[in-house]
């Protein structure tokens, strides 16, 4: 992928002005900085060695210019420190959003392929080197730049062969940088991914807490964490000796460096072609033009990272949502709830070969339809095609006549309520989690839903009534407390047509009788489909379809398919042996 640079600079627009400010003021502090050895230099050979009688007011005038550098500097720095890390921090926040809005409009087909946390670690850890990047990147090579070239020519203006001599040591100190570099990259890098391999582990381990303790494999999983945990210490390891290498060479080199300057300096002034105070300015200008090079590594990783996050940030960014509004796309108003799959045909991967070959099924408005058939039949894909989680490969579903594709997806779903075996609730209130059915409904709204969904009861015996905290995806409610909760959601979004999800199918008997009475409420006037796990629950159905291979091949009511001795039959006398 080649770097976007146009992308990736306009990011800085919006905040153009304060940074261009930043950028000065690091110009600014880092050549002021340049300015105080010269300013010893000036009291060392002009101000000491003149006559002393003026020397004090002599001095006291310089003291007093570097208080002022001083001040300024602090402001300088004040605000590179502050506003810099700050437009960092606001260009990290712009594209986090963006980033977050993007993930919401992506398809299914987009999440069942991608790991929820490698999602989550480009949503933080990635934006946060972009951020790093966006503001250290600029300021630091500026500081760096002026400070480098500041001294060299302070230095060679002073003394050029001694400069000359010193400088000999910088393209062998730039190879050393670079190569520790790389070894240094490398070994972070590594980390990154250890690291990773921990978080994906502990996130693994604690969401299933209650599968790992009920089968009492709480040593295993301890095993299965330390061998991530000592991968991620060697891992470590080999930075520290990186670290090591890297950082003891530098100070070895700065030690040269200084013992040269000594030695060739001393030379010149038994020469008599260098004073003291040269000496001491060249000794306390050294570190100007060592320290960019040392911090060479820091900027190229520091760069590196910056730019494999955004990439990683425009990796998702150009992934095209498959499921769009049509340009044109038309808003559903007062849906009567008549389905068509016309002639449908669908497969999620076409190596795995489809799922519906030339299906049709006609529901009316206001009909109570369930479908069965064997697991694995395509139930569940049904249900996600009508409300066009997924596109159809060929033929097409009309919902009032009008093809979903042509559809606003807004004003499509919001007409469809779904209520699944698996349910899922937010953290947050049991108000929350049900006001998530219509954001905009007043909290007599919620608790009317709660009622009809047989949830009111349960949820006024709660310590603090609606305003009850559920916990993490509801771990403090039971399995038939969650679906009355979905259910009232549904009840307040208040559809036209309604899916439901082999809705009961976990339930105990007493749940189960309570939901399915809710579920009866809800279903009333509204067109109804419910895919059916166990047979026992469709039997008042409507019409009841039978799916097999793809296709549709019985249809009727339960006594009728009875009679036609078929697969509903041999399926029904099947469950029916379970139960006995
Ligand atoms: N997201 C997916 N990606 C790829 N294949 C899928 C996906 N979801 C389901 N399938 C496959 O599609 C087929 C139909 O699955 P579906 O869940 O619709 O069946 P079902 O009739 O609802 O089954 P069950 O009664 O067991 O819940 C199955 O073979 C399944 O493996």
């Amino acid at each position: 992928m080649t770097f976007p640079v146009k992308k990736f600079l306009s990011y800085y627009k919006p905040y153009r002005s304060i940074f261009l400010i930043v950028l000065f003021s690091a110009l600014i502090t880092s050549s002021l900085t340049l300015v105080f050895p010269l300013l010893v230099r000036y009291v060392t050979k002009d101000v000491l060695a003149g006559s002393l009688s003026t020397a004090f007011e002599d001095v006291l005038w310089v003291g007093g210019v570097m208080v002022v550098l001083v001040v300024a500097q602090n402001v300088g720095n004040y605000i590179v420190d502050y506003k810099g890390h700050e437009i960092g921090a606001r260009m990290e926040t712009d594209m986090r959003g963006e980033l977050f809005a993007h993930l919401q409009k992506l398809s299914f087909r987009f999440y069942d392929k991608e790991n929820t946390g490698r999602l989550m670690s480009r949503v933080t850890n990635d934006l946060l080197m972009v951020s790093e990047l966006y503001h250290h990147g600029p300021e630091d090579y500026v500081k760096y730049l002026v400070r480098f070239l500041g001294a060299f020519v302070i230095l060679f203006w002073i003394n050029a062969p001694l400069t000359l001599t010193v400088f000999c040591f910088f393209p062998v100190l730039g190879f050393f940088s670079l190569y520790f570099n790389k070894k240094l990259n490398r070994a972070l890098t590594d980390n990154k991914e250890r690291i990773g391999d921990i978080n994906a582990q502990v996130e693994d381990s604690l969401s299933g807490i209650r599968v790992v303790q009920s089968f009492a494999n709480e040593s295993l999983e301890i095993r299965k964490f330390n061998v991530e945990n000592e991968r991620f210490l060697e891992s470590r390891k080999g930075t520290y000796r990186a670290e090591a290498y890297f950082y003891n060479g530098t100070e070895a080199f700065i030690q040269l460096i200084t013992v040269t300057i000594v030695i060739f300096g001393s030379i010149q002034i038994v020469n008599a072609s260098l004073d003291l105070a040269d000496l001491i300015t060249f000794l306390l200008y050294i570190g100007f033009m060592i320290e960019p090079i040392q911090r060479l590594t820091h900027m190229s990783t520091q760069f590196q990272e910056g730019v494999t996050g955004f990439q990683r940030f425009m990796e998702i960014m150009n992934i095209k949502p498959d499921i769009e509004n049509a340009p044109d796309a038309k808003i559903l108003s007062r849906v009567e709830g008549h389905i068509l799959l016309k002639n449908l045909s669908f497969h999620y991967d076409s190596a795995l070969g489809p799922v519906f070959k030339d299906l049709t099924l006609e529901v009316l408005p206001g009909e109570y339809v369930a479908i069965v058939g064997p697991s694995g039949v395509g139930k569940t894909t049904l249900s996600s095609l009508i409300s066009r989680f997924y596109d159809v490969s060929e033929g097409g579903i009309f919902v009032d006549g009008e093809n979903v594709k042509d559809l606003d997806l807004n004003s499509l779903r919001s007409n469809i309520g779904i209520v699944q075996q698996d349910v899922y609730l937010f953290s947050g209130t049991v108000m929350e989690n049900i006001r998530y059915g219509q954001p905009e409904a007043t909290d007599e709204e919620v608790m009317k839903a709660a009622k009809q969904a047989n949830a009111d009861e349960f949820i006024t015996r709660l310590p603090q009534g609606y305003h009850s905290e559920i916990g993490q995806r509801g771990v403090r409610l039971s399995g038939g407390q969650k679906q009355r909760l979905s259910i009232a959601r549904v009840f307040l979004k208040n559809p036209p047509i309604l899916i439901l999800d082999e809705a009961t199918s976990a339930l105990d008997n007493e749940s189960e009788s309570i939901v399915k009475e809710s579920l009866e409420l809800l279903a009333r006037g509204r067109t109804t489909l419910v895919i059916a796990h166990r047979l026992s629950t469709i039997r008042n159905a409507g019409r009841i379809v039978v799916l097999s291979d793809g296709r549709i091949v019985e249809e009727g009511t339960h006594e009728a398919l009875l009679e036609q001795n078929g697969q509903y039959s041999r399926l029904y006398s099947k469950q029916f042996e379970v139960q006995v």
